[in-house]
């Protein structure tokens, strides 16, 4: 597909700010639907269907939302996660998600979402796909922004879970557009899903994983070669080896880096000692996602401008950052040449 080029914003050497990250059209393609509840909807959520939360106040959550890593938070995340219970929780969480978004600027967006956490809990697969569709449906009429759902299996369970929770989805496979890889990465290896992910490709879907959050490059390699991934979610990893950032270089293999995400989960202890721009100004296909914003501290306009608060993000950085968004998502030819005509008629302005 042959795309037009990314127009060069005035002042393209200035520290990029609020005003122009916000306007600036974006997409969204590494969110997980559950670490956007919020701790007032949680709170909510939890009194409208009897769940016992283990904290008293909105401040006492947010207290405990003090990560050491991923798996730190992950506990946390999973029992937060307990107070969805109906189809009504699902398109609440959803559509507060995307109101956030049109007040961003974000245009596209293709969460992620985890259904195993829920059928665990004696849930039905149905309830959590029908509250999410419908809220992504509203999502497009209300505020313009499209989507593509993405399905994760859970890594840190079995394979036969993850085949068992394909098949339940086979009646909702209009509704997603492919599947990912998520929770506890280290010893959890891609190679355990080869299989079903090559059950999800011949049914039509696409493939992610999250590989090189805390994990190895070999996982990287290994989430390329054998998932036949299309985007690395995270993927930061790969600074660790020459070769295989110049192979991500050369194939422009997307990589969904969620800045916020890696201070909060110590990936990095500061945000200065971040490489996204340094991946960036090495010709890799990088953009700016925010993982989990509930817990992480903030949305996708607030990881950007945390990288120009931080590194000096230039207006002509960000703007190669919210091209790539765009240029990696699942969207289609036609959505993605209006994206990208919207952001260089924003650039011819801003
Ligand atoms: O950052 C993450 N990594 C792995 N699994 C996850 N599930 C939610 N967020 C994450
Ligand atoms: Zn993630």
């Amino acid at each position: 597909m042959s795309l037009s080029p990314l127009s060069s914003p005035s002042n393209p050497e200035k520290v990029a700010d609020e005003a122009f990250l916000r306007g600036l059209p974006k997409t969204e393609l590494h969110l997980h639907l559950e670490g956007s509840l919020e701790p007032e909807l949680m709170f909510e959520l939890a009194k409208r269907n009897q769940v016992t939360l283990p904290y008293d106040t909105v401040e006492d959550v947010k207290s405990a939302y003090n990560f050491t890593n991923l798996q730190s938070f992950l506990d946390i995340y999973y029992k937060c996660a307990d107070v969805l219970r109906t189809e009504q929780d699902f398109f609440d969480l959803t559509y507060a998600y995307l109101k956030q978004c049109s007040i961003e600027g974000v245009v596209h967006v293709e969460p992620f979402f985890d259904p195993q956490t829920h059928t665990d809990r004696g849930i039905d697969i149905g309830i959590v796909f029908n509250g999410i569709t419908k809220a992504l449906e509203q999502g497009r009429e209300e505020f313009g922004i499209s989507y593509g759902l993405i399905l994760c299996f859970l890594r840190h369970l079995s394979e036969e879970a993850a085949f068992d929770t394909l098949e339940q989805a086979k009646p909702y496979l209009d509704h997603i557009i492919g599947v990912g890889l998520d929770s506890s990465e280290l010893g959890h290896p891609p190679e355990k899903f080869e299989r079903v992910f090559k059950a999800a490709r011949d049914l039509g879907l696409r493939a992610v994983a999250h590989a090189g959050e805390e994990g190895p490059t070999s996982y990287i390699e290994n989430a390329l070669e054998r998932l036949k991934i299309e985007r690395i979610d995270h993927g930061v990893q790969c600074t660790q080896s020459e070769q295989l950032m110049q192979e991500i270089a050369d194939k422009q293999i997307p990589l969904t880096v969620c800045p916020q995400s890696n201070i909060r989960l110590k990936v990095y202890e500061k945000m200065e000692q971040h490489p996204i721009l340094e991946l960036l100004e090495k010709g890799l296909k990088v953009m700016v996602n925010s993982d989990d914003p509930a817990f992480f501290g903030g949305y996708v306009l607030q990881n950007y401008l945390s990288l120009a608060q931080a590194l000096n993000m230039t207006r002509e950085q960000a703007a190669q950052l919210a091209y790539n968004s765009i240029s990696s998502s699942f969207c289609g030819e036609e959505r993605m040449r209006t994206m990208i005509e919207e952001l260089n008629g924003y650039l011819a302005t801003a």
